[in-house]
C-alpha cells in the first residue's frame, strides 16, 4: 500500500510539488505568528514603543491573508491529485465487478469510491497541514528561545506516538466494519432481488432473521470503531493540551533562564493556536479518515474475490444430497431442530420425510434448497434444485407465466400443456381459459394453487424437487398422480415431505424425524425382510448389519465405503445436465414394480 502511495505520487511530481510550495506559505504565516507576537510584545507595547507593536501585529495579519490565499490553491492542488486517484479506483472497481461480478460491487462502486475519495483528500489536507504547521511553530519556538523547546517537544513527541499506537487497532476494526457493511449490502440486496420467492416459499421470517444479523454485526462493528476512536481524544491531550499547562507551569523558570515575556507569549499562540488545531485535525484525518481509506483502498485494490461456492455444495458422485453430521438450530441459544443427520441420497432416488408436526422435516428442505446454512455438518446438493413449499405461490399473470415462471426459457405450448397432464393440471387449465388466460390467485381453491405450483416445478430446471408437503391440499388419488409425474420425471431425484403415512411407503428411502431423534429406513417395497438401519451405524436397527438391498441384491459402493440406500435400479441414474431434465420431456412408463 505504501508502495502505492509513492507511486503514485511520483506519477504526479508537479502536482506534488506545487502543493508543497503552496503549503510552505502556510508553515510561513505559523511561524510569523508566533513570532511577530513576541516581537510586538517585548520590542513594542512592553518597551514603549506602540508603534512597533502595531506593526508586528499588523504583519501578522498580512501573513494570515496571505495564508488564506495559498489555503485556496492547497485545495485546487489537492483536488488535481485525488480526482486522477478516484478515476483510476473507478475504473479498476468496474473492471473487477465485470471480471467477477458479486452482491457487494455496486456498494464498492459508489459508497466505497466515494469514501475513498473524501478520505483521500481529506488526510493530504491533514497531513500536509499538520507537517508544515508543526515544523512552522517548531521553529518559531527554537527562534524564540531554545528552552521553550524543552518543555513543548517531549509531551507532544508522546502524544504523537500514543495517537500512532491507535492507528493499526483502529484500521483492522474499520475494516471488520467495512465487511459487515458489505454484508448488509449483500444480504438486503438478495433479499429485495428474491422477494417473490421468499414471499412464495414463506420465508419472510428467516430472511428477516438473516438481515437482522447482519444489521447487528454492522452495528457492533460501528460501535468498536467508535471506542477505539475514543483513544485519540487522550492523544490530543497529551501531545496538544499537556505542554500548554506545561508551558505555564514552567514559565517562573523560563523566565529566569531568559525567556522574555514576549517569546512566552509567542509561545502560547504557537500552541493554542496552530499545534493545537493542527493535532486534533491530524488525529481526527489520520485516526479515522485514514484508516478508514486504508481498508477501502486495500479493499478496492485487491485481487478479484472468488466468487463464494453455491450453498450448498456439490455433493460426491453418485449422491445428490449428501448431509454429513448437519445440526441445525434457529439461534444461538435455541434446541436444535435437526441433530448431527447423516443423509445420502442417490441421484435419482426418491426419499420420503416424515415425523410429527413440528419435527424439522421444512427446515431439513430448506437445508437442502441452501435457503439456510447449518450450524455444524456439511450440506451438499446437486446445484439444480426446486422446492415446492405447502404454500403455493400463484401471482396475477396468465397461466402460462405462472406455469412457467422458473424456466430461464420459455418452453414450447404443447410442452407446458404435456406438463400440466402429466402433473394432473390439465383440467385446470381447461377451466382457467387455457395458457392465455389471466389467473385471478384469490378466486384458486388451495388445491388448484398447489396443482399449478406442481406443474412450475415440474417443468424447472431442476434435477432434484423438494416437495414440501407441495400436494398436502389434493385428494389422495391427485397427490398420488402429481407424486407419479415427478418419479417418471427424466433425471430427478424426489424429496417428498408428507404427513400421509402412504407417501412415505411409495418411497425408495424413508427419513423419520421425531424430536431430535431421526431414523432413515428403507421404503416399504426395499424392506424384504431386511431390518431397517440408522445411517450413523447407531441404534438398535444397525444390530443385524443388514442393509436394505436393490432390487436386483447389488450394493453399490459408497466414496467413503459406507453402502448407500439406492433405490431404483442397480445404479443410480447419473445426473444430468440442466436442459435435458427440461422440456420436452419424454413420458416414461412408469417403473412397473414401484408400488405407485
Ligand atoms: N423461522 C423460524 N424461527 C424459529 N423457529 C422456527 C422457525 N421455523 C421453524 N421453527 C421451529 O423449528 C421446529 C421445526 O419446524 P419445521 O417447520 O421444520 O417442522 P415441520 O416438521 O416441517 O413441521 P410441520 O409439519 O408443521 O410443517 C419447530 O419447532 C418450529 O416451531
Amino acid at each position: 500500500m505504501r508502495g502505492r502511495a509513492v507511486r503514485f505520487l511520483a506519477a504526479h511530481p508537479r502536482e506534488v510539488l506545487l502543493l508543497a510550495l503552496w503549503s510552505l506559505l502556510e508553515a510561513g504565516q505559523t511561524w510569523l505568528l508566533g513570532y511577530a507576537l513576541a516581537r510586538a510584545l517585548d520590542d513594542g507595547f512592553l518597551a514603549g514603543e506602540r508603534a512597533v507593536g502595531l506593526g508586528w501585529l499588523a504583519a501578522a495579519a498580512g501573513a494570515v491573508v496571505l495564508a488564506a490565499y495559498g489555503t485556496g490553491q492547497v485545495y485546487r492542488q489537492v483536488a488535481a491529485l485525488v480526482e486522477p486517484a478516484r478515476d483510476a479506483l473507478v475504473r479498476r472497481v468496474v473492471h473487477r465487478a465485470l471480471d467477477a461480478p458479486d452482491d457487494a460491487a455496486v456498494s464498492r462502486l459508489t459508497h466505497q469510491v466515494e469514501i475513498a475519495r473524501d478520505a483521500l483528500a481529506g488526510l493530504i489536507l491533514v497531513l500536509r497541514s499538520f507537517v508544515f504547521t508543526a515544523v512552522g511553530a517548531l521553529v518559531g519556538l527554537l527562534v524564540l528561545a531554545p528552552a521553550l523547546l524543552l518543555v513543548v517537544a517531549p509531551p507532544l513527541a508522546a502524544g504523537l506516538a500514543l495517537f500512532a499506537a491507535t492507528l493499526r487497532p483502529l484500521a483492522r476494526r474499520q475494516e471488520r466494519f467495512l465487511a459487515a457493511d458489505e454484508a448488509v449490502s449483500a444480504e438486503l440486496g438478495r433479499a429485495v432481488g428474491a422477494l417473490r420467492d421468499i414471499r412464495a416459499a414463506g420465508a419472510e421470517r428467516t430472511v428477516a432473521a438473516a438481515a437482522a444479523g447482519t444489521v447487528d454485526a454492522e452495528r457492533a462493528a460501528a460501535e468498536s470503531v467508535a471506542r477505539w476512536a475514543g483513544v485519540r481524544v487522550l492523544a490530543v491531550s497529551v501531545g496538544g493540551r499537556l505542554p500548554i499547562l506545561l508551558l505555564l507551569v514552567t514559565a517562573p523558570w523560563l523566565l529566569r533562564q531568559g525567556v522574555s515575556p514576549g517569546a512566552l507569549a509567542g509561545a502560547l499562540v504557537y500552541l493554542t493556536q496552530s499545534l493545537l488545531p493542527a493535532l486534533q485535525s491530524l488525529v481526527e484525518g489520520l485516526g479515522v479518515t485514514g484508516s478508514r481509506l486504508f481498508v477501502v483502498l486495500r479493499r478496492l485494490l485487491a485481487a478479484p474475490a472468488l466468487r463464494p461456492p453455491a450453498v450448498p455444495g456439490a455433493p460426491p458422485d453418485p449422491y445428490a444430497i449428501s448431509l454429513k453430521q448437519v445440526t441445525f438450530a434457529y439461534g444461538p441459544h435455541a434446541e436444535p431442530v435437526l441433530d448431527r443427520l447423516d443423509l445420502d441420497v442417490p441421484a435419482g432416488a426418491h426419499l420420503a420425510v416424515t415425523g410429527p408436526s413440528g419435527s424439522g422435516k421444512s427446515t431439513l428442505t430448506a437445508l437442502v434448497a441452501g435457503l439456510l446454512a447449518p450450524g455444524a455438518g456439511e450440506v451438499r446438493a446437486v446445484a439444480d434444485r426446486v422446492l415446492v413449499p405447502q404454500e403455493a405461490y400463484v401471482f396475477s399473470g396468465t397461466v402460462r407465466e405462472n406455469l412457467t415462471y422458473l424456466c430461464p426459457r420459455p418452453p414450447a405450448d404443447p410442452d407446458v400443456l404435456a406438463a400440466a397432464e402429466r402433473v394432473g393440471a390439465a383440467e385446470l387449465v381447461r377451466r382457467a381459459g387455457g395458457l392465455d388466460a389471466a389467473l385471478d390467485p384469490g378466486a384458486l381453491s388451495a388445491g388448484e394453487r398447489q396443482l399449478l405450483a406442481l406443474t412450475r416445478a415440474y417443468l424447472a430446471p431442476g434435477r432434484l424437487v423438494l416437495l414440501d408437503e407441495a400436494a398436502s391440499e389434493l385428494d389422495p388419488a391427485a397427490e398420488l398422480h402429481a407424486e407419479r409425474a415427478f418419479r417418471a420425471r427424466p433425471a430427478t431425484t424426489l424429496v417428498v415431505v408428507a404427513h400421509r403415512t402412504a407417501a412415505a411407503a411409495r418411497a425408495d428411502l424413508v427419513l423419520e424425524l421425531d424430536g431430535m431423534e431421526w431414523q432413515l429406513r428403507a421404503g416399504e417395497r426395499h424392506r424384504n425382510g431386511t431390518e431397517p438401519r440408522r445411517a450413523d451405524g447407531q441404534g438398535p436397527e444397525h444390530r443385524n448389519g443388514a442393509d436394505p438391498r436393490q432390487p436386483d441384491g447389488q450394493k453399490p459402493e459408497h466414496p467413503d465405503g459406507r453402502a448407500p440406500w439406492h433405490g431404483k435400479g442397480a445404479e443410480p441414474r447419473q445426473p444430468t445436465r440442466n436442459h435435458e431434465a427440461r422440456t420436452p420431456l419424454p413420458q416414461r412408463p412408469s417403473d412397473p414394480a414401484l408400488p405407485l
